[in-house]
């Protein structure tokens, strides 16, 4: 059985609306796995399920071997598990540099209270923490961009900055909602190549939702889909590419004259 991570039949009713039914998955380490499907299908629910942003109304989110569901997203992500957002969370009048720092929550409470005692060592720790922060900065080409207001950035670098923030909480999962929304193909073609140098660099296991057919396709090595709260389809992405319920989900029933 995968110990790393698994959801088992995940549920997320809306009072009449089921948004998710018995959505099930198995990811390994190290696995860059897509979610697709239609506006509204319910992917940005299964994220918010796993995060502890909703809880499920059945099924389980396991983690490293514990049950994880419910648990409220500070704890998700001290476990080990980061996420980006559909709509960008950034603190837009703070610097790109600060809104980094601010990630890394494991160690804010100590530097607070060392802070308010005037302890030397806090002074070291915000050394240690600007230059790991710079490093993310770097990581996501966004070094030279520092000391820029996070809100003044076109919207591509927001997006690249909000994965940066992620990998500052030090996840072993990652999960990205629509990285690519908004950029262009250029933006687009380089954010794939991101994407793979940090699954590397950081040894990261890749969940994502994303509407970009070429970018999920030529990314994922395994992809799922779907269509108003239903899994319709897994697999490769040549096998979700001719998958005959996939394509009347995206272009719908052909037409008869
Ligand atoms: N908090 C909520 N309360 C009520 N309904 C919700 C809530 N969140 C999502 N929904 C509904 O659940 C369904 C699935 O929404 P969800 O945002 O998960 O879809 P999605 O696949 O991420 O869509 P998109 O690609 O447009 O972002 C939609 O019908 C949506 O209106």
């Amino acid at each position: 059985m995968n110990d790393f991570f698994r959801l088992d039949n995940l549920v997320m009713q809306f009072g009449g609306l089921t948004a998710v039914k018995d959505f099930s998955i198995v990811i390994e380490p190290g696995e860059l796995v897509g979610l697709i499907g239609p506006n509204g299908a319910g992917k940005t629910t299964v994220f918010n399920m796993i995060t502890g942003f909703l809880t499920p109304t059945a099924g389980r989110v396991l983690w490293n071997g514990k049950d994880i569901t419910g648990a409220p997203p500070h704890v998700v992500t001290a476990q080990g598990i980061a996420r980006t957002f559909q709509n960008i969370r950034l603190f837009a009048d703070m610097s790109v540099l600060e809104n980094v720092m601010v990630s890394f929550h494991h160690t804010l409470q100590s530097r607070f209270w060392k802070a308010m005692l005037g302890f030397p060592s806090h002074r070291k720790e915000e050394a240690r923490i600007e230059k790991e922060a710079r490093g993310f900065l770097e990581e996501l080409h966004l070094g030279h961009l520092a000391d820029e207001k996070a809100g003044a950035l076109p919207y591509g670098q927001q997006r690249r900055l909000e994965i940066a923030r992620a990998l500052a909480t030090r996840p072993k999962l990652l999960l990205l909602d629509e990285p690519a929304a908004g950029m262009n193909p250029q933006e687009t073609m380089e954010l794939a190549q991101l994407v793979r140098d940090i699954r590397s660099r950081y040894r990261l296991t890749i969940f994502l939702i994303e509407h970009d057919m070429k970018f999920v396709m030529g990314l994922c090595e395994r992809i799922k889909v779907l269509d108003y709260g239903i899994t319709i389809a897994e697999g490769t992405p040549a096998e979700i590419q001719r998958h005959p319920d996939v394509i009347k989900a995206y272009l719908g029933e052909p037409k008869h004259a």
